[in-house]
């Protein structure tokens, strides 16, 4: 994955997956049963990475289907003002809805989310509607797991991934799993291991690989044992504020502590990271520095309110890893 001046690719990276709303609870350090206020953000793990890595300079596609409502045409605004190219969003013509995530702050280490996604458009999006042409301009796709949950959606991904293997477009597979749309643990590691096998770069945290894998306490030796099996070429594992591990085919360990900050919720964490460290692969950067990408991004982003408006510049991610407040370290 690479952009650089002599390159004949339109997009350093393009999404699938869904763009939704994210409502954050204004009052922190209280239940949801007692919040009465929330700020709105656009939301979703692919749409927070494409703006992430937009945000740091690469330049981001998305495929997805919004809803056609106030909510749908607020979330396109908003991707097309943060330099995300929106020419691949359907509309929904079908009434289905906008998929709303509630955020609960109760403190800084128990934060939850509620989501409503009965009938959620993104799920929607149909194999016609992906377009070869699209996935061909790009060096990478990123592609969402909870994409995965559903038909026609499973499938639309599916091909998605079918035209980047056909064309050289690199897959990265963010596990991102959401236990709500998934109708047994079963389906789930089918579709997740199915596609992980496939893809050349996969990230996602522990309990995340253990849904791949369908058992409880599984450990990296065991889940990168079984993946370099397969088609990636680098596997990284998150263990939240423990920091995270990447691991190559070619037998490297590289770890990553997480930085110190004043946290005010945990939720957006994992699409900074996912947003920094793949902006630092494509600018050439080593393993070792992605990952610190990756997780000076996260640092910031838990220290702020939104997982999407707070995805930080490199000035930022560098004055944190120039700081070197390392957590746990
Ligand atoms: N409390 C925290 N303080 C600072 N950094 C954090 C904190 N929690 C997570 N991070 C950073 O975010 C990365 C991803 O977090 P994690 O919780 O594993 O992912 P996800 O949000 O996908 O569940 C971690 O590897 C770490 O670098
Ligand atoms: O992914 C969602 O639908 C909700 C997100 O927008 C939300 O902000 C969030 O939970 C991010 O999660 P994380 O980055 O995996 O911690």
């Amino acid at each position: 994955m690479s952009g650089g001046a002599a390159d004949d690719k339109r997009f350093d990276l393009i999404a699938i997956g869904r763009a939704c709303i994210d409502l954050n609870a204004v009052e922190y350090n209280r239940p949801m049963e007692e919040t009465m206020n929330f700020t709105k953000y656009v939301g979703g793990s692919p749409a927070n990475i494409a703006i992430g890595v937009s945000r740091l300079g690469l330049r981001a596609g998305f495929i997805g289907k919004l809803a056609d409502d106030q909510h749908g045409r607020f979330i396109k605004k908003y991707l097309s003002d943060a330099g995300v190219d929106t020419s691949q969003l359907i509309v929904d013509r079908e009434g289905h809805k906008t998929g709303l995530a509630f955020t609960e702050i109760k403190s800084p280490e128990e934060c939850s989310i509620l989501m409503y996604r009965d009938l959620a458009a993104d799920l929607y999006l149909k194999p016609e509607e992906v377009s070869e042409g699209y996935i061909s301009q790009a060096h990478t796709l990123l592609v969402s797991g909870t994409a995965l949950a559903q038909s026609p959606s499973r499938e639309a991904v599916l091909k998605a991934i079918q035209f980047a293997k056909r064309q050289g477009v690199k897959v990265v597979f963010e596990l991102d799993y959401r236990p709500y749309t998934w109708k047994s643990a079963e389906e789930t590691a089918i579709y997740y291991s199915l596609v992980a096998e496939q893809s050349d770069i996969v990230i996602g945290t522990r309990d995340e690989y253990d849904v791949l894998e369908n058992k409880a306490g599984g450990s990296n030796e065991e889940t990168t044992g079984y993946l370099f099996r397969h088609k990636p070429e680098l596997i990284v594992i998150k263990h939240g504020v423990d920091g995270s591990y990447a691991y190559t085919r070619a037998g490297d360990v590289i770890r990553a502590h997480a930085y110190r900050t004043k946290v005010l919720k945990t939720f957006g964490a994992g699409d900074s990271y996912a947003s920094a460290f793949l902006y630092a692969l494509a600018q050439g950067k080593d393993i070792e520095t992605a990952l610190k990408y990756g997780s000076a991004s996260a640092s910031i982003v838990v220290s702020r309110h939104s997982s999407s408006d707070a995805l930080p510049q490199v000035e930022d991610i560098e004055a944190v890893i120039a700081g070197h407040l390392i957590a746990n370290g």
